[in-house]
């Protein structure tokens, strides 16, 4: 193989990255970020990728969730914070159910590029470039706001850091303290069938910790009661913004993408001759692989003789996102192959990316049931195969949106446009995301069950 360099990927073929108008502005944004600091540090990673081996052994579970596309316009507290909540409610709810450690990361700080089916949108007979990510261009429909432009990188990464800096402190900082679970729901949650099965599930916590400290169990000693560990990822798409944040390891002398703990390589650019492959297999991030249905044996295989040669514990995260219609026909063969050829990844069901559809009303929606389905058809190929479903990736937020149809809320066609905010794939509200959790923590509890 030929050697690899941060910028080896630019004898590749690229998809999906912008064609900004004028080079020398991108070169200046590109030595900009160069100079800065990295947004995380190699035995983070390590850290995380020990975490990972023991949920590929089937000792504890992954959830990944966030925005679909983080917006420079989202600043302030609430919108992180309302998401860091729910999915750490999302994570007490797993964690008490499976009876293992819940490893949490977040699609978040940094979760800024986007590919698209189509370089061009038409609205009204006006055609222009599709929005790619508030880190290439603007969402609207303008043509001045669809231009690409490399300063949004450095946009990016200082919305990132602040991000970053806002989630450090919010899972360390007490907020995530097990004896606050009473805090974490939000007000629009709280009267809801899920708000009121969570404050049972948090009374039933408090109840177990004040047991546990009469017995003389002594909870200041204990600091995973205290904070989580909280891990960021994003789509590692816009390989000039990855490459400027690669640093050298001090640690070991290997190279690390600065930008995030986990990056993935989405659906659309898994090419394993291809430009976003040739990056991400010489950083020792995590790195998560999209397996849409068309993926087969040896498109895996092949990837991961690349990303993985030395088959690393903790390493790889093979993301499947078959559709609720294909995941039992499709699933299964990969499982068996990968696990055939002596390979051991992390598997996680992302659920929403197959079953993307378009309301009457034209809005991107994806329905509660088939997310659900699918998630159900991921557990059901493990079971037949015999292998580990080790995780689930959503795109969801805290926030009281009305972009996903379905659930409790019973969200129609019609509601859709109440609030919906997401500027590209529709994500689930803070209700939704707690209302599926219990609904995976009832599967979760089964698997126990005749696992006895
Ligand atoms: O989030 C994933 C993709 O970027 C998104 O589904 C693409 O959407 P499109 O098919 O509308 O381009
Ligand atoms: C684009 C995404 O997914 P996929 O590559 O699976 O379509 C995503 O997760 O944002």
């Amino acid at each position: 193989m030929e050697p690899w360099s941060p910028s080896s990927w630019r004898a590749r073929p690229a998809r999906q990255l912008p064609a900004y108008p004028a080079a020398p502005a991108l070169h200046d944004a590109e030595a900009r970020l160069r100079a800065l600091a990295p947004l995380i540090f190699p035995g983070e990673i390590s850290q995380l990728r020990q975490r990972l081996a023991a949920v590929a052994r089937g000792e504890a579970f992954l959830l990944q969730g966030g925005d679909c596309a983080e917006s420079f316009d989202e600043v302030g507290q609430h919108p992180v914070e309302s998401t860091f909540r729910v999915i750490l409610q999302m994570a007490v709810v797993l964690t008490y159910a499976a009876a293992c450690p819940v490893v949490k990361v977040g699609r978040i700080a940094g979760q800024f590029a986007k590919p698209r089916s189509s370089d061009s949108e038409t609205v009204a007979g006006v055609t222009l470039p599709s929005y790619r990510g508030d880190i290439i261009n603007g969402s609207a429909f303008t043509a001045e706001a669809r231009q690409p432009d490399p300063a949004r990188l450095l946009t990016a990464y200082a919305h990132s850091a602040a991000t970053l800096n806002l989630l450090r402190a919010l899972a360390q900082g007490g907020f995530a303290d097990l004896h606050e679970v009473h805090r974490w729901t939000a007000d629009f949650v709280r009267a809801s069938p899920q708000g009121e099965r969570f404050e049972e599930l948090a009374e039933r916590i408090t109840q177990s910790l004040a047991f546990m400290q009469a017995c003389g169990f002594d909870a200041a000693r204990a600091p995973q009661l205290h904070a989580v560990e909280f891990y960021t990822s994003h789509e590692a798409l816009h390989l000039h913004y990855e490459e400027a944040l690669t640093r050298e390891s001090e640690r070991d002398g290997g190279w690390y993408g600065g930008s995030a703990h986990m990056l993935w390589l989405g659906e659309r650019t898994r090419q394993v001759d291809g430009a976003h492959v040739e990056y991400l297999r010489g950083v020792s991030n995590v790195i998560g692989v999209k397996l849409g249905p068309t993926a087969d044996a040896d498109d895996v295989l092949r990837l991961l003789d690349v990303l993985d040669p030395q088959q690393d514990p903790g390493r790889i995260v093979l993301i499947s996102r078959m559709g609720s219609e294909q995941v039992t026909q499709r699933l299964p063969a990969l499982l068996r192959s990968v696990s055939r050829a002596g390979r051991t990844p992390v598997w996680c069901c992302d659920p929403m990316h197959g079953n993307t559809v378009t309301a009457a009303s034209g809005y991107k929606t994806r329905d509660f049931e088939r997310i659900l389905q699918e998630v159900r058809g991921f557990f059901a190929a493990h079971a037949q195969e015999g292998t580990h479903p080790g995780g689930l990736h959503f795109e969801m937020t805290g926030q009281d949106v009305t972009e996903c149809r379905g659930g409790a809320q019973a969200l129609t066609d019609e509601g859709l446009a109440s609030r919906y905010r997401s500027a590209c794939d529709p994500r689930l509200n803070g209700s939704q995301s707690l209302e599926l959790a219990f609904q995976i923590a009832d599967v979760l509890k089964s698997a126990r069950r005749t696992d006895r």
